[in-house]
């Protein structure tokens, strides 16, 4: 058993595409080991909102870098974040490599810190913790993503449509997938987990049941 690997943190890299429930997983994976969370899809809607309120274009890249350099983790919280038309614009502002450039110190940091992290986004497992110990790449059926979505903006009071809904997911995927900066993909030694035909419990321990065979496999007791 190598000592060393008791000694760095744990990194668990989770990526795929809209609403696939990466951030849900995130979260519990992170409660489940102890270890820390961060959604990153929160942070590039941040820059969004931030543009937006500011009045400036999504694609008025020196302003968005400038966003980007002063967030303030602190506003990660808002509800505004959530809504279909930050997500929307997170995924123009996204596609700009000088904007993504300028939050990859920031994730790192957050995932360095020990006892381990879970980051949850769209290109951690391959430009932003391309070592990571662990990486699951969540899919879901496009029909049940946008199910699920909808049925989370009702509960948060919001008015949702499924089909503009879905129609929105099926856009922002393939932004997402075929923009040149770090496009939506999953690393070549990252482990597919499909939850379309399982419950919250199902996908978390499913996901719990591939953490365990990679650290199995690695003589790992971390
Ligand atoms: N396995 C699952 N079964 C049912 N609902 C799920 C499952 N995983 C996530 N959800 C729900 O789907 C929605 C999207 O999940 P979320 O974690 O926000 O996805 P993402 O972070 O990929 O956008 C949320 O309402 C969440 O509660
Ligand atoms: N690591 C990440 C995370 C999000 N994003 C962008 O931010 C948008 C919003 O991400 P999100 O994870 O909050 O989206 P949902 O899957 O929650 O709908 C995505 O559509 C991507 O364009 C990214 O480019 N890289």
């Amino acid at each position: 058993m190598a000592a060393l690997s008791h000694m760095a943190p744990m990194i668990i890299a989770i990526d795929g595409p809209a609403a696939s429930g990466k951030g849900t997983l995130g979260k519990r994976l992170a409660h489940h080991y102890g270890y820390r969370h961060l959604d990153t899809g929160v942070i590039y809607r941040a820059v969004a909102k931030g543009l937006l309120d500011e009045g400036f274009d999504l694609t008025d890249e020196a302003r968005a870098v400038a966003v980007a350099m002063e967030l303030d983790p602190e506003s990660f919280g808002h509800p505004e974040l959530k809504t279909q038309r930050i997500g929307d614009a997170a995924s123009v502002v996204s596609a700009i490599p000088s904007v993504r450039e300028a939050l990859v110190n920031f994730q790192r940091q957050f995932a360095a810190d020990p006892p381990g992290a879970v980051l949850d986004g769209r290109d951690i497992g391959t430009v932003i913790c391309p070592n990571a110990d662990v990486k699951i790449f969540v899919v879901a059926d496009p029909q049940v993503r946008a199910r699920r979505r909808t049925l989370e903006a009702l509960a948060r009071g919001e008015a949702a449509d499924e089909a503009m809904v879905l129609a929105d997911i099926l856009k922002r995927d393939e932004r997402d997938k075929n923009r040149a900066a770090a496009p939506l993909k999953a690393a070549a030694d990252a482990h597919i987990l499909d939850n379309s035909n399982l419950d919250i419990e199902g996908g978390v321990r499913a996901a719990i049941a591939i953490v365990e065979a990679v650290r199995a496999g690695r003589g790992s007791s971390r």
